[in-house]
């Protein structure tokens, strides 16, 4: 018998001998050893590969790089293809026009994330009976057309086939299409109308490249894409005539095909030769890697260079957490040698790599002891390395109310530098798990400059984590904020065989899936890793040099690195549109809701914005509205009173928290509706936009007067307010002036009366928020009549129970207003500066106005009747009548 006590691990060797001694029966050796078997790996799983033995018995098992590919085995790289840039005679505009099947579509779907990665313009549109308009005037709007199914373009009615393929000879537009998957499988059948034969539904390997085609500028031709093709319903093309030219094929992939060594094309280059258009096309959709490179290349081509991807590419790698990491997973010695040996390899490779080491210095010499040899021989390659602070005790920035802790725990890093010789001046600094870069926490933006001087970081949170095309790069306080990408290694990957999904996950991003495809999409690449990732299996150095091969054995894109304020300064050189940040609301997003303040919260932020325009009563409004007893305001600003003027304007860079310090509410308090009024809102270019991005079920309140008069009271308060040019012209000088005027001249006219092409501005606003989110107060109502439109505000903003504005509005003779009830005899009126005495418009300025409004305010109508309006102001027909009249 054995007992459960002897089948355990130290029993191992003795139970199989015990056995045969005592010749027990076959079947309970069996069990036995089974026993022994199920007891050994429990106690390997739970104790072994925990342990700091862990990366001895790993060491062997350490994944090396080993990417098939004859140029890393010295094969001569053939020559880059030159650029596409051709003589044709282009009048075009570089912007693709994409006929998808439906707005849901897989492969449409895939190829708009194509070009939003790349930054390509595009416009989309379901293919159906008509065609969209294809030239602006004398300039073609599209480069190059998308097919996403191929028949939609093949099938297309007469007509409409005709005018496309005009279009395309006229501006030298190339047309891309994609063969949709068959229903019915086809051998040799012809492409409707050309000389150009395809079977469908086949299963394909071992996918190569035409290394004499003209198209290959970024994919690099000579390997083989070893290997099944995805999917099993693949289309090749068998060409028929001189204009064809095949770039891409693969083989069967199937046993019983007896021919399988003939190539068989998957993607088809089209010279334009039969019919004079230019195209390429794809026997299956893009799944393929190596298909979206040929995508990418073929926009390249068809549309003449004007939709070429620069070939170059910067990468930094950054090693958080060092000094970090917990015992057992921090760097060793080997490690530390390992780490400088393989970065001299990618040197190599990539001109100026060094791995851009951040450090928290309170945990100096915190592992075993070989681990604190790791982190001395760290220090003694210190120049060999860039370095960045990342926060001496590692604690989250956001979570410091206080600044002067936060300077004193980065003063004890910077301390921490200079006694073990680190350099502090790389400019350079990376937030704990992205806390307080974005949502912005102005706190650490001021201790990063005081202290270390930071011009730049990097994050993946803005404007969120996913999807990683769209994250972007700001600047705020100076400090530039790079788009940071993600390499598929965290913290607790550490060894391949755990990787999430297993090896093959992680080989799959480096050879031609998310990772590789990170680094071909991005002109500037900054990936986060940790300390932990350069231990125990080493996984980084793995991860990074093998996708730096397979990019050098596939692509000829020039790979090089630079420290990080250089990647900052070329990065807003190539996107200077970005520098202007736009704040979302980290309300929206749990992420950044965790790596805001604590004591930050959403109903600090307004339910409601009256965004003018100027001069038509939004301060008796903001008054009125401010009696309310469930409706409070903003505080008021020191520069511009009632008026926060945060989304035009300068304030908007500012940022979050200076514009939440106007909206001072306890947390209980969120039955409170918060409002601001700026009266400039309304016509500010980029405030649809911004304000949507931050209050995007904000409710908006407008007032409309005539423009005419609109114009003609802000001419009065401009003029009030000291204003030269004012003072200096009459107001039918300003509206007059011609575009010879002396610029103060226009820009005054400009600003007196753009505010008042209410339908234009109305349009920009409607582009951003919902028509339900929209109400329009007619002015004259307003004056005469405000606590009926108080009444119907109310009920538009669904508070309840209303407040019954009768006994707190009286109408007061002197001001000629409504003014605020203090008590039975006395009102409160706006100042002097309200409801100015000025002499009468002339008649001449009126009717030149209304002339001036007229299709403005036709269009006004046709949006009102839009918006579901029943009654159109009184105004707005007089201004119209008038018109009409003379
Ligand atoms: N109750 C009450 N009291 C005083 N004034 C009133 C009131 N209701 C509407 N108005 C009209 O509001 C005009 C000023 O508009 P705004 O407050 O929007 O001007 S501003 O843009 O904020 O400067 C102001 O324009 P002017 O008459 O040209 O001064 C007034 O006509």
């Amino acid at each position: 018998m054995i007992s459960g006590v002897e089948a355990t691990v130290p029993l191992l060797g003795v139970v199989a001998p015990r056995c045969i001694v005592k010749q027990a029966t076959v079947k309970r050796c069996v069990v036995a050893l089974l026993l022994v078997s199920v007891v050994s790996i429990f106690y390997y799983t739970q104790y072994v590969i925990s342990s700091p033995l862990s990366s001895l018995i790993h060491r062997d098992t350490r994944p090396e790089p080993s990417i098939r590919c004859s140029t890393l085995r010295g094969a001569t790289r053939l020559p880059v293809a030159p650029d596409h840039r051709s003589e044709a005679r282009l009048r075009i505009d570089p912007k693709v026009l994409v006929f998808v099947e439906t707005l849901y579509s897989r492969v449409g779907r895939e190829i708009v994330e194509l070009l939003v990665y790349n930054r390509i313009k595009y416009k989309v549109e379901v293919a159906g009976k008509s065609l969209p308009v294809l030239t602006n005037l004398d300039k073609g709007r599209y480069g190059v057309l998308i097919f996403e199914n191929l028949n939609k373009y093949l099938q297309m009615d007469k007509w409409n086939r005709e005018l496309l393929d005009k279009y395309c000879r006229e501006y030298s537009v190339g047309i891309i299409g994609f063969a949709p998957p068959g229903e019915e499988s086809l051998v040799g059948a012809q492409l409707k109308g050309f000389p150009l034969f395809i079977h469908t539904n086949l299963r394909l390997k071992d996918a190569q490249l035409n290394a004499a085609s003209p198209i290959l500028r970024l994919t690099r031709s000579g390997e083989t894409a070893w290997g099944p093709l995805p999917g099993g319903d693949w289309t090749i093309f068998q060409p028929n005539h001189s204009t064809y030219e095949l770039l891409a094929w693969a083989y069967r992939d199937s046993l019983d095909y007896t021919d399988e060594k003939s190539p068989l094309a998957t993607v088809i280059q089209d010279h334009g030769r039969y019919d004079g258009i230019q195209r390429v096309l794809f026997g299956s959709g893009l799944r393929f890697w190596l298909h979206k490179l040929l995508l990418l290349d073929s926009l390249s081509y068809l549309s003449h260079g004007q939709l070429s991807l620069s070939l170059n590419r910067m990468v930094l790698v950054d090693v958080d957490d060092i000094f970090v990491g917990e015992k057992g997973t921090r760097l060793k010695k080997d490690d530390v040698l390992a780490l400088l040996a393989t970065q001299q390899r990618i040197q190599a490779l990539v001109p100026g790599f060094k791995f851009n080491l951040g450090f928290s210095g309170n945990y100096f010499h915190h592992g075993t002891s070989e681990e604190n040899l790791g982190d001395d021989i760290l220090l003694e390659n210190v120049d060999r390395f860039t370095w960045f602070s990342h926060m001496w005790n590692h604690q989250q920035p956001h979570l410091y109310e206080n600044v002067t802790h936060l300077q004193l725990d980065m003063a004890l890093n910077k301390q921490f530098a200079k006694e073990h010789g680190i350099p502090t001046a790389s400019g350079y600094s990376v937030s704990p798990h992205h806390s307080g870069v974005y949502p912005v926490h102005e706190g650490l933006y001021e201790a990063w400059k005081r202290v270390w001087n930071i011009k730049v970081t990097s994050t993946e949170e803005y404007p969120h984590l996913r999807p990683a095309r769209l994250r972007r790069g700001f600047v705020h306080r100076n400090i530039m904020v790079l788009p940071r990408q993600t390499c598929g290694l965290f913290t607790h990957t550490i060894f391949i065989e755990r990787y999430p999904g297993g090896r093959n996950r992680l080989d799959e991003s480096i050879q031609g899936g998310e990772l590789f495809q990170t680094i071909v999409y991005n002109p500037i690449n900054i990936f986060m890793t940790h300390m932990s990732n350069y231990g125990n299996d080493r996984l980084a150095l793995y991860t990074f040099e093998s996708v730096i091969k397979f990019i050098q054995c596939w692509t000829n894109l020039r790979l090089s690195s630079a420290p990080p304020l250089q990647l900052g300064e070329r990065y807003f050189q190539l996107y200077p549109e970005e520098a202007d940040p736009v704040w979302g609301n980290p309300c929206d997003d749990l992420r950044h809701q965790k790596i805001w303040s604590r004591n930050k919260t959403c109903d600090q932020l307004p339910r409601f914005l009256v965004i003018g325009p100027q001069k038509t009563g939004t301060t008796a409004l903001y008054t009125f509205l401010s009696i309310h007893p469930t409706i409070s305001s903003n505080l008021p600003s020191p520069d511009t009173f009632e008026e926060i003027q945060f989304f035009n304007g300068k304030n908007y860079y500012k940022g979050l928290d200076w514009y939440m310090s106007f909206f001072p509410v306890a947390k209980n308090e969120s039955s409170r509706y918060l409002f601001e009024k700026s009266a400039t809102y309304f016509d500010g270019e980029l405030v649809p936009r911004r304000a949507h991005a931050l209050l995007p079920k904000a409710k908006l309140i407008t007032i409309l007067l005539s423009p005419a008069r609109r114009a003609y009271s802000w001419y009065q308060h401009t003029r009030a307010h000291g204003d030269p040019i004012a003072n200096n012209y009459s107001f039918h000088a300003v509206i007059t002036a011609s575009d010879t005027a002396p610029k103060p001249l226009r820009d005054l006219r400009n600003r007196c009366l753009n505010p008042g092409k209410y339908a234009q501005h109305l349009e920009r606003w409607l582009s951003y928020y919902l028509p339900q989110q929209l109400h329009i107060i007619d002015g004259e109502q307003l004056r005469q009549n405000p606590v009926e439109t108080l009444h119907e505000l109310q009920r538009f903003l669904k508070i309840t129970p209303a407040f019954n504005y009768s006994t707190h509005l009286r109408y007061d003779p002197k001001k000629g207003f409504f003014c605020q009830v203090t008590n039975e005899e006395r009102t409160k009126c706006l100042g002097k500066n309200k409801g100015r005495q000025y002499p009468p418009m002339e008649d001449r300025s009126y009717k030149l106005l209304q002339r001036y409004y007229l299709s403005h305010n036709t269009a006004l109508v046709k949006l009102l009747k839009r918006l579901g309006s029943r009654t159109i102001p009184q105004w707005l027909k007089d201004d119209l009548t008038d018109t009409v009249m003379t």
